[in-house]
């Protein structure tokens, strides 16, 4: 079966699936972290690969940026190419004082100003949350492997410049912990489907001091963040 954006055969995805928003991290996640890597689709330039990790098949595939594409794809990838779980692995924008560069998120829920989860509701709010055992796998590996991770609400949000100058405060009031672009929509396809979905996160640049991480460590660093996914894809396989 191929899609009109994916060009591979279902049994080229193994079930659980990494999905950065940048293709070329998912290069890099199939490079360093994977052996025995095929390369299964490269229609649009959204690399996707699956190999092996400690014994279990594990894919990655970049989604792109925002809600629209990334739901395009988990569509695609649970309906036509069996993919179970869905674990994105993305940069956000910190608007938590006390979350800093490179302090990882597990989010367990996701609100958004966008309208594609309203758009299969019927115009009534859907709560995006996470697949509670992939929250809670994720928590467990990475308080084994020593990392403070923060569990909470994240922002989904369609605009990269968001036009509300009093968005970071409104949210920090709200107790969200960080910015991004896919996790709502990526939830709410999951739960349409019976899939299961966690999104997992790296704090890239701080909205409130403004420091950033550079384009290319936003590709190929991440390390923590990538490990405790593949604990969650090796533990659930
Ligand atoms: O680093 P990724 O996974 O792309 O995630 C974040 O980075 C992009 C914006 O720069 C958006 O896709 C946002 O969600
Ligand atoms: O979507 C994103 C990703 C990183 N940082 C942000 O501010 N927004």
């Amino acid at each position: 079966m191929t899609t009109p954006h994916i060009q591979a055969k279902p049994e080229q995805f193994a079930s659980t699936c990494l999905l950065p928003g940048d293709p070329l991290r998912a290069k890099f996640i199939a490079e360093t972290y994977l052996t025995d890597v095929e390369l299964i689709n490269s229609t649009r330039n959204m690399l996707a690969y699956t190999g092996s990790h400690q014994g279990s098949r594990v894919s990655v595939m970049g989604t792109g940026m925002g809600m629209p594409s990334c739901m395009l794809y988990s569509e695609e990838l649970i309906k036509e190419f069996g993919v179970r779980r869905l674990i994105r692995v993305g940069s956000c924008g910190s608007t938590d004082p006390e979350l800093g560069l490179n302090d990882l998120v597990l989010a367990a829920g996701a609100s958004t100003d966008s309208n594609a989860n309203r758009l299969q509701f019927g115009g009534y709010d859907y709560a995006a949350i996470a697949d509670f055992e992939l929250l809670t796998a994720a928590a467990a590996s990475a308080r084994k492997r020593g990392v403070d991770a923060r569990v909470g609400n994240v922002f989904s949000t369609d605009s990269f410049y968001h036009p509300n100058r009093k968005l970071t405060a409104m949210l920090n009031r709200l107790h969200i912990l960080a910015v991004e672009m896919e996790a709502a929509g990526l939830y709410s396809v999951a739960a349409r489907h019976r899939a299961q979905a966690l999104a997992i996160l790296t704090v890239s640049d701080h909205l409130i001091t403004h420091q950033q991480l550079s384009s290319e460590e936003r590709e190929r660093s991440f390390d923590t963040m990538i490990r405790i996914a593949l604990d969650v894809a090796v533990n659930d396989a």
